[in-house]
């Protein structure tokens, strides 16, 4: 191991630990070791070339300091640290941070293991840190961009989940990215190598549902001129994953399901049972429980599905993520400026914006606020007139900038969030279904209800009954948990 110049605290139980970090040095994962008082004692040849280009190795330095720039540890600045709970249960521990690199910050999944002596008690922590690769916590000009709780939320679950088997269901209204969200767990599983492949579900017929996704001998019908291969057979080795699942035809659901549950299926028009190898991403913008209430979903096919659901939280659930996103589009387009700014007062504007369309309506926002920003800086007034501009107003007042009818606005088709109308609040999801119980132990979750509430859409007394619980006890939960009552309708 190289060593710095500096003295390093003593490593505990010292040939067992020296020993550890000798194993450690050649193995692929970026690793470290760390004592129990959150220094760094070691770090291997992966760590060295990921985590340590450029800037001077961190032993002995603090683990808090060196990934997140904290001065104590992170339970004690807000964030879950996993040595405090390895050290609690003697088991190890697993979370996504965001993390220094000297590529800036990243999303990494960190999976810590206490080491015990012969008498049992934890001497050591080895660390293992994987970079998440489709998912960026800065302005990239690719991929998915987000850092905001919510979001990293949504990537966790796709960590844990991804190097299973498991079918698995994205829920997001539309332009959530779903579908680069289905390609993350994609590119993280160990099916990466092989295809993705995307079948959209919606506004198809049955028949050429059937043929599309299972192919067609030559003559099956009318025009069918040739074979053709279905997207079952193109996904072999890879990733399937079924866009806007709710909107499958009844007829179409029973013949999905039993190619879920026999992992064959059969060419229309042919006779031979083809073995499929795939894995399942769904996603839809639909509540299905709702739709399997209304006979409109089977239940059976639901329940196969449905066993590792990822909610995708709107945009204005995450609006921390706005001005990231933002800088990312901005550099993925290729007019004859260089670079874009964004100026305060448009930054501010698209914050108080409501999104009902996403992340596809901010980035629409900005093409095309582009073109009318000739000097590169895109301020309020190349924004559509109306787009933010009752939230904005009140608390940015010193950024207002009138509209006027400005050409650029005023071409507009503005579809959503009229002039003058109140946005949505960011807590307040309004395409969320009512009817539905929460999971157990979101009223206790501060985090957890936060959620719950922003998908939820409804009455007060309706949200209640969500949680199990009456008005008063959800009036009291939402003070402890620093939602006021404005969260709730
Ligand atoms: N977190 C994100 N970071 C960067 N780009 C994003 C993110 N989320 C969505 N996008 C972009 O927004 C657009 C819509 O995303 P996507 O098509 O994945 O959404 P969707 O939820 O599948 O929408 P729909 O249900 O309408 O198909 C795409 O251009 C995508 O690149």
């Amino acid at each position: 191991m190289p060593m710095t110049a500096e003295p390093l605290p003593a490593p505990p139980d010292g040939p067992q630990v020296a020993a550890l970090i000798a194993y450690l040095e050649h193995d692929a994962q970026p690793m470290i070791v760390l004592d129990t008082g959150y220094r760094i004692l070691a770090a291997n040849a992966a760590y060295r070339r990921q985590f340590g280009e450029g800037r001077r190795l961190p032993l002995g330095d603090f683990c808090y300091r060196v990934s997140h720039g904290y001065d104590r540890p992170c339970d004690q600045a807000g964030e879950h640290c996993p040595m405090r709970k390895a050290q609690e249960t003697g088991t190890p521990d697993r979370v996504l941070h965001i993390h220094h690199t000297p590529r800036g910050p990243a999303h990494v999944d960190v999976e810590l293991r206490p080491i015990a002596d012969a008498q049992g008690r934890v001497v050591a922590f080895v660390e293992r840190l994987a970079t998440v690769r489709s998912a960026s916590a800065r302005a990239t000009g690719e991929g998915l961009l987000g850092r905001s709780p919510a979001f990293v939320e949504a990537l966790a679950a796709v960590q844990r989940v991804a190097g299973s088997s498991l079918p698995v269901l994205l829920l997001g209204e539309s332009g959530t990215g779903k579908e680069l969200f289905a390609r993350a767990v994609h590119e993280a599983s160990d099916r990466a190598d092989g295809p993705f492949v995307v079948v959209d579900c919606s506004g198809l017929t049955e028949t050429l549902f059937e043929s599309e996704l299972f192919g067609h001998e030559k003559g099956a019908f009318t025009g069918a001129l040739g074979r053709k291969t279905g997207l079952v057979e193109t996904a072999h080795g890879g990733t399937l994953f079924l866009d806007e699942m709710g909107d499958v035809p009844l007829a179409m659901q029973v013949k999905l399901l039993r190619l879920i549950e026999s992992g064959t299926y059969r060419r229309v028009g042919g006779v031979e049972t083809r073995k499929a190898d795939f894995r399942l991403v769904a996603a839809t913008h639909q509540p299905l429980e709702q739709r399997v209430a209304e006979g409109r979903f089977r239940q059976d096919l639901y329940y196969r599905i449905a066993a590792f659901p990822i909610v995708l939280p709107p945009l204005r659930a995450r609006r921390e993520d706005i001005a990231l996103l933002a800088e990312g589009f901005l550099r993925r387009g290729r007019g004859f400026q260089e670079r874009w700014e964004l100026a305060p007062d448009a930054l501010a504007r698209l914050q108080a914006h409501a999104w009902p369309g996403n992340v596809r309506e901010l980035r629409n926002v900005l093409e095309r606020a582009r073109l009318f920003a000739d000097d590169g800086v895109i301020r309020a007034e190349h924004l559509p007139p109306g787009l933010g501009r009752a939230r904005a107003a009140t608390p940015v007042a010193a950024t207002p900038v009138p509209f006027a009818g400005s050409a650029p606005g005023a071409a507009w088709p503005l579809a959503a969030d009229p002039a003058g109308e109140p946005a949505v609040d960011p807590a307040v999801d309004p395409a969320a279904p009512v009817g539905r119980r929460a999971p157990p132990g979101t009223a206790h979750d501060p985090q957890a209800l936060r959620r719950w509430i922003a998908a939820f859409d409804g009455t007060r007394r309706e949200l209640a009954a969500s949680l199990g619980l009456s008005e008063r006890t959800l009036y009291r939960r939402l003070r402890e948990a620093g939602l006021d009552g404005r969260a709730t309708g």
